[in-house]
């Protein structure tokens, strides 16, 4: 399989709204794909629609062999086990450790064997950068740690495709750097990723495909200071 996702004549709706018309995308294994657009141009409402928060009313849609059109409620928790999520606001379960935080979404994800879910949890943690920290709860992580952690998270099930939901919006600058180094990381050891995204400066710091949401369309647009 080349394309871990395409978009054929799809819009995208929020109730009766339509937020989005006749995107036409497709996204490739192995590529680093930024979504930016200005607050309330549907970035957010596109994410959901791929990782089947919204539903795909009009158009074609595939996603990781997915079919986004007829796509069953009882298929969405296996659509989402091949999909890594990562949102602004991390997620993480603040009641227990970064180590139990991963050992839940194994337990809930089909893995039995304690063993093999410490080497998995461990060998995130890793990538991560966040080895030694595992046994620390998410309140005793700075906020570029937590991001980290649930970057790892998402790897867990080795996701065909990860999308990224605004991963550095509550971020200082030096801290977005530090989970984008690890996004790029992950994007050169064949991850493919979808992130959304605000950050301009990030951008212009690691150039790559970019989509833009804008007056209800999307559209691939060619980096150059003046055309963000
Ligand atoms: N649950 C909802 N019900 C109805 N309309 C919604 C809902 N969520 C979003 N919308 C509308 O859909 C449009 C797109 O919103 P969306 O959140 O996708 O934009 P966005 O680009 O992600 O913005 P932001 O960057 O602020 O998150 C907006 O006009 C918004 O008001």
């Amino acid at each position: 399989m080349q394309n871990v996702l395409y978009l054929k004549d799809a819009s995208i709706y929020q109730g009766d709204n339509l937020v989005l018309s006749d995107i036409n995308i497709e996204i490739n294994k192995g590529e680093f794909v930024y979504l930016i657009g200005k607050t309330g141009t549907g970035k957010s409402s596109f994410m959901k629609t791929l990782y089947a928060d919204l539903p795909l009313t009009k158009g074609e849609g595939s996603i990781v062999d997915f079919n986004l059109r007829t796509l069953k409620e009882k298929e969405i928790p296996f659509l989402r086990r091949k999909l890594g999520v990562v949102f602004q606001d991390f997620k993480l379960l603040t009641d227990r450790t970064i180590n139990d935080n991963l050992m839940f979404v194994l337990k809930a994800t089909g893995w039995k064997n304690k063993k093999e879910m410490s080497t998995r949890v461990e060998e995130v943690l890793n990538k991560v950068d966040m080895k030694t920290k595992g046994f620390k709860f998410p309140h005793e992580l700075s906020g570029g740690e937590q991001q980290r952690v649930a970057i790892a998270r998402a790897l867990l099930n080795d996701p065909e495709l990860i999308l990224a939901d605004e991963p550095t919006g509550n971020l200082d600058p030096q801290t977005s750097i530090e989970v984008m180094e690890v996004l790029q990381e992950i994007n050169k050891n064949g991850n493919t990723i979808l992130m959304a995204t605000h950050d301009y400066a990030l951008l212009l710091k690691y150039p790559s495909k970019t989509l833009k949401c804008d007056e209800n369309q999307v559209f691939e647009v060619v980096q150059r200071k003046t055309t963000l």
